[in-house]
């Protein structure tokens, strides 16, 4: 196997040349502004050793990646007790719908879905203010990333305020039958907001090596979680992080990922490395469709999905 500098080298490569692209999120307006043309992927394992390829380094709108970061939070404060507000199956249907709310008394199917995670929101706020709840959020992944220059981008969030019939729609229906249980203007709030935090390839996939270690993040010399909870949110990652696109996502590419609508996905390898790609541009189900596409081309060529070579 060449090694993995000139693997992610050539993926990127590769991948900026492609003219399939997918198209930007338009129903948030700021991400419509977001250039296309863009590709970033990098890989880190426990010695904190990365291979980088093209724009690894830009910062771009996390969005649901940062449901993994909650979950993890909301399972730190309550435990197992979260899931009496959320489920654990795949839920078939698009990341905004809200169909399934009414026949399953408002608890959302899964923490990856848009209900599920303002759920898991809903959590992290109780008995704080939105603004502390939302500082814990951002201090969490600053902390994981290595990097307290992490920031959320305004703009994004505000835009995504303004438009986010869908998203209210489903935190007032479960605020309907009780899973909600904080003002729906402050859970929301704090959801777009973390929605909104602006990471790099290189920062994401260093903030995602505890769920590739065991629980452990090797370079914060910390113990995040324990293994067995690392161990049940990449299962989670693997039924549901790409909605319901998570069954080809497990057919192509064999490893527990998250996407969120600003092109990222966030993919963990089990005890090899924490991988982060980025391109903006979505495939029908909102998943970044180069950077499925190029998660596809790495398990390939280092045998790395968790289904074998
Ligand atoms: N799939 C996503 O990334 C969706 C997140 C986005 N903030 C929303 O709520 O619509």
């Amino acid at each position: 196997m060449p090694d993995l500098d000139t693997i992610v080298k050539e993926i990127a490569d590769e991948m900026r040349a492609r003219p399939d692209r997918g198209a930007v999120a338009s129903y948030i307006p700021e991400l419509a502004r977001v250039d296309a043309g863009q590709f970033g992927l990098a890989v880190i394992d426990r010695e904190g050793r990365v291979a980088a390829g093209g724009e690894a380094d830009i910062s771009f709108s996390i969005q649901s990646i940062s449901k993994v970061f909650t979950l993890t939070l909301a399972l730190g404060m309550v435990g197992d007790r979260l899931w009496r507000k959320v489920g654990r199956e795949p839920s078939g249907s698009p990341f905004n719908s809200i169909v399934q709310l009414e026949r399953e008394q408002g608890i959302p199917r899964n923490p990856f879905i848009n209900a599920g995670a303002i759920a898991v929101t809903d959590v992290i706020l109780s008995g704080h203010q939105p603004r502390e709840a939302l500082g814990e959020i951002l201090r969490f992944m600053q902390f994981l990333a290595q990097d307290s220059g992490i920031a959320i981008d305004e703009t994004v969030a505000a835009s995504e305020k303004r438009t986010g019939f869908r998203n209210a729609a489903l935190a007032n229906y479960m605020r309907s039958f009780g899973v909600i249980e904080n003002p729906v203007d402050y859970t929301l709030g704090v959801y777009f907001h973390h929605c909104a935090i602006a990471m790099s390839c290189r920062q994401l996939a260093t903030a995602g090596l505890y769920l590739a270690y065991s629980g452990l993040h090797p370079l914060a010399g910390h113990t995040v979680i324990s293994a067995e909870r690392a161990r049940r949110i990449n299962a989670i990652m693997l039924t549901c992080g790409h909605y319901d696109g998570s069954g080809d996502f497990a057919y192509r590419v064999g490893l527990p990922g998250k996407s969120g609508v600003g092109g990222g996905i966030l993919a963990v390898a089990p005890g090899k490395a924490s991988i982060c790609v980025w391109s903006p541009g979505l495939d029908a189900a909102g998943n970044s469709h180069l950077g499925r596409i190029a998660l596809e081309m790495l398990v390939k060529r280092t045998g790395w999905s968790i289904f074998g070579v």
